[in-house]
């Protein structure tokens, strides 16, 4: 019989584990600090960080993905460094260069849109300005599921055209706006369900905007994360590490997709944005180089103030990140410690998920 390497017991893993919380410099996803609990394994480090409003079920996935990287490591890679997208939340036009000012190099853009409580031109405004301060840089946005078809249908239209019109070959007066020229690269999870995705997608086509659907929650948060691809719902898929339960499991999931995937994270500290480095790097591509798939939403780790490394160690750099297997530093894990009570609530939590495993 084969067993799946792990912890002895729930004591072993619970020994293991530190509990940081790393304070944000820009609010994401609604959050301004990020707790997560690191696993020291026999063959390196693991992340868990299953969003607090995740139940028991939904959690384990990510404690296995954890107990993967740190008694197994992560799986053989084919590139050496991993594309990475800028990543702009959903922030005022006038703050995006300060934001892009934290991704050197990067060629791909991934740009919140949808935020309740904002307007499409909030969203137009928001893409405008990453072009202006990147002129020719690959844009996709992400809507978390913010749009209703209708709205969806109107907004890309709208999106996508504002793309054309500032690709910076094309010159100012020359008429209606080029069909050709790239537009969009692609949106993520527009609309929350399936059948809606489905039914955009046909509505895209009947209008004529070429704008790719990439699933991300209807794959991350689906009890069958192939049921959006294989109803007809999405183009692309966004695939991350822990949601899915592990690098392997992500590997497999790509492979029975079979559309273009794009590694993402879950707002991971370095430690959890090395597995999906690695996950990314042993994607088999168009070809082995670094830039043979989607670039990876990879690069948030400078959303935090300070991470569980040292600066440097891990660092962006020319729009790409390393894949190199990850510690943290002892005296920040010190230093992050979440307070008791919180460290309380993410052991107990482990101790139920591990019942699940
Ligand atoms: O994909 C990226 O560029 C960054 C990661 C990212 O956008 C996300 C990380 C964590 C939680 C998610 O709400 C969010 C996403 O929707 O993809
Ligand atoms: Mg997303």
């Amino acid at each position: 019989m084969t067993s799946v390497p792990g912890p002895e017991s729930i004591d072993d893993l619970l020994d293991r584990v530190h509990v940081v919380a790393l304070p944000m410099r820009v609010r994401f996803r609604g959050i301004t600090e990020r707790e997560v609990v690191l696993v020291e394994g026999p063959s390196g480090w693991g992340e868990f960080g299953a969003f607090p409003e995740y139940d028991d079920d939904e959690a384990a996935n990510w404690l296995a993905s954890a107990i993967e990287m740190a008694w197994q490591g992560p799986p053989p890679a084919l590139r050496t460094r991993v594309a990475v997208n800028a990543t702009i939340p959903a922030i005022a036009a006038g703050e995006v260069p300060a934001i892009l000012d934290r991704f050197p190099g990067c060629t791909t853009v991934k740009v919140k849109v949808a935020e309740s409580g904002q307007e499409l031109v909030d969203d137009v405004a928001r893409v405008a300005a990453v072009l202006q301060a990147r002129p020719g840089v690959r844009v996709r946005v992400d809507a978390n599921g913010g749009w209703g078809v209708d709205e969806a249908a109107a907004a890309l239209r709208v999106l996508d055209q504002a793309v054309r019109a500032a690709d910076p070959s094309r010159a100012p007066g020359t008429g209606p706006v080029s069909l050709d020229g790239p537009g969009l690269e692609y949106v993520e999870q527009p609309c929350a369900t399936v059948d809606e995705l489905v039914e955009l997608r046909g509505r895209l086509a009947a209008d004529g905007v070429r704008v790719d659907v990439a699933a991300d929650e209807s794959i991350r948060r689906a009890e069958d994360p192939l049921r959006v691809v294989r109803a007809g719902g999405a183009d692309r898929a966004v695939v991350k590490v822990a949601p899915l339960g592990g690098p392997r499991r992500l590997l497999a999931v790509a492979a029975e997709l079979g559309v273009p995937v794009t590694v993402s994270s879950a707002l991971d500290s370095a430690v959890g944005v090395s597995a999906g480095v690695a996950a990314a790097a042993a994607l088999p591509g168009c070809g082995d180089d670094d830039d043979a798939v989607p670039a990876a939403g990879l690069g948030t780790g400078g959303f935090f103030f300070e991470d569980v490394v040292e600066p440097g160690a891990f660092d962006l750099a020319d729009g790409h990140l390393p894949v190199r297997t990850i510690g943290p530093d002892p005296a920040r894990l010190a230093g992050l410690r979440a307070v008791a009570y919180r460290r309380d609530w993410w052991l107990d939590r482990i101790r139920r998920c591990h019942l699940l495993l």
